[in-house]
């Protein structure tokens, strides 16, 4: 079988945001812009710097303006700061520090939607529009992710039609990109196939982008699945940080390291140092006090020491 591969993808970093946000030690905004910083150094070009929603849902993004400040002052025109809001509220806020992308996050699930940013998917869409008409004004980019496109943690698995409908209204809206999320990593390859054929219904393969947790182990593979289908960005976490504080049990996203030390076997272009990847990975983990989420870097780290 003859499978043609992009020759380059864009890795979007998300850890300072997904990263972080289920952290239960307060992370200090300076520790943020290290990792924003390790990550520039390491050739990340796109990344997922904060999100302005609630501080009282989600405290740890609570510095956003903070953090976005303290990046003015080392701000790089070639790489691409994007941030998640979820009401015009959060993008009064987001406004101000001028981010590239804005994130506008829905969900393929009914109740996820309601556990997580507390309205039904179509009220959510209705609180959307006006943040992407205000950031496209702007001249600033609007990409939409999905939650739950293949299983919820709360209504189990959920039927490609939702995906293919959630989309539909994201494009309306003027979603530019689309995000695939599998919120909770229950996603196994062929479900991960389906959830992005039901949304090309209504969006072009060069729209879509793959967020994968690796909760069951199962990210890497679906990473690849999506790659076949031709999808040439995702959303990664360096040393595999991440969790919704609104998806109990969810481990981190596919580790940065992990997805980067594949591409580059396959002879896919990053842009993204591996030895620098590891170092971000390592101060960050090394803060949180907790073990390096991502096997090529532990490989790696094993190796030097041997
Ligand atoms: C969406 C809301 C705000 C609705 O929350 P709500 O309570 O329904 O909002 P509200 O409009 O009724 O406002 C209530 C209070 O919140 C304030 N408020 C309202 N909006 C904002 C804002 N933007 N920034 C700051 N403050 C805000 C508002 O001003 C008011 O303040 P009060 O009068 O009580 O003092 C809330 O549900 C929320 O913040 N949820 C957090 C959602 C979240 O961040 N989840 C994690 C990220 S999503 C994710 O991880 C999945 C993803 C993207 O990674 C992909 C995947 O893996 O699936």
């Amino acid at each position: 079988m003859s499978i043609s591969y992009p020759k380059h993808v864009t890795i979007v970093d998300v850890s300072p945001r997904d990263g972080l946000q289920n952290e239960s030690m307060t992370v200090p905004t300076a520790v943020k812009q290290r990792l924003i910083d390790d990550l520039i150094a390491a050739g990340v070009k796109k990344l997922e710097a904060a999100s302005f929603v609630s501080p009282k849902w989600v405290p740890q993004m609570g510095d956003n303006s903070a953090l976005l400040e303290a990046l003015a002052a080392t701000r790089q025109s070639d790489v691409s700061y994007s941030v998640l809001v979820p009401n015009m509220r959060g993008f009064e806020n987001a406004i101000v520090h001028r981010p590239d992308e804005i994130v506008i996050f829905g969900s393929a699930s009914e109740t996820f939607s309601q556990k997580n940013i507390n309205c039904s998917i179509d009220e959510s869409i209705e609180r959307f529009a006006p943040v992407a008409a205000a950031a496209k004004a702007q001249g600033i980019k609007v990409r939409g992710v999905i939650s739950c496109t293949v299983g919820c943690p709360y209504e189990g698995e959920i039927d490609p039609s939702q995906v293919a409908y959630v989309t539909k209204r994201l494009v309306e809206i003027g979603s530019e990109q689309i995000g695939i999320a599998d919120t909770i990593g229950v996603g196994t390859p062929l479900k991960v196939q389906r959830a992005l054929q039901a949304a090309l219904e209504y969006a072009d393969i060069t729209m879509m982008s793959g967020h994968f947790h690796d909760t069951y182990g199962q990210a890497l593979s679906n990473t690849l699945a999506a790659l076949q289908m031709g999808v040439s960005e995702f959303d990664t976490s360096v040393a595999g940080l991440g969790g919704c504080p609104y998806a109990k049990g969810a481990t981190g996203n596919v580790a940065t390291e992990d997805v980067v030390y594949m591409l580059h076997g396959m002879g896919i272009s990053t842009g993204i140092n591996l030895d620098k990847l590891v170092v971000a990975g390592e101060r960050i983990s090394e803060f949180l006090g907790r073990p390096n989420g991502s096997n090529v870097a532990r490989a790696l780290i094993n190796k030097r020491q041997s």
